[in-house]
């Protein structure tokens, strides 16, 4: 059987200075502690993410900056940023596929990874196919509608392993996420 095509795109050492961008991170945001899985926060525009509601929330410039530079590899802008914060290994995201609800048709998703690398599993909606990146610090990931479409996504349990920051960069259209 063919898997669905994998239409993502994985950019290596995308930001300039990505060890000070983790200590802001971890240092300077307000984290969210409404998810049992992991911690969240929400900038840009607000957002309805994984049931719960996120007030609109400046991003702050550091964080615009990321913005920015995920932008010149989407080539579109993005306004909302989600935040996920995996303390430990038992930190995790389950498959999942990111919704398209009130998001810019064609825009891509974005995760810009901080901190230990993470493997993100895809796996075929069928679930015949998987299959796994290694999200490394200063790492960027890309991803189409279609692939959402196709597959789902997650961040599965690890033994042992170093804090991590996902920040997930979505466009959203001015009636919003929310
Ligand atoms: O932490 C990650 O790399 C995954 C993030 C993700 O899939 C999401 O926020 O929808
Ligand atoms: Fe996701």
């Amino acid at each position: 059987m063919t898997p669905p095509p994998l239409d993502v795109r994985y950019i290596a050492d995308a930001l300039p200075d990505p060890d000070t961008d983790l200590a802001f991170l971890l240092d300077d945001v307000a984290w969210d502690d409404r998810m049992h899985a992991r911690r969240t926060a929400s900038f840009g525009v607000p957002y309805n993410y994984s049931g719960q509601y996120y007030d609109p929330a400046a991003m702050p410039p550091r964080i615009t900056a990321i913005a920015a530079r995920a932008a010149e590899y989407a080539g579109h802008p993005f306004n909302n940023c989600l935040a996920n914060l995996y303390e430990t290994g038992d930190n995790t995201m389950g498959f999942h596929q990111d919704s398209y609800d009130g998001l810019v048709p064609e825009s891509a998703i974005a995760i810009v990874s901080l901190g230990a690398t993470r493997p993100l599993v895809f796996r075929s909606l069928d679930k015949a196919h998987r299959t796994e990146l290694a999200l490394e610090h200063g790492s960027l990931l890309l991803m189409t509608e279609a692939t959402q479409r196709a597959w789902s996504h997650g961040v599965p349990r690890r033994a042992s392993t170093g804090r991590r920051v996902s920040l997930t960069f979505r466009r959203f259209t001015d009636s919003g996420g929310a």
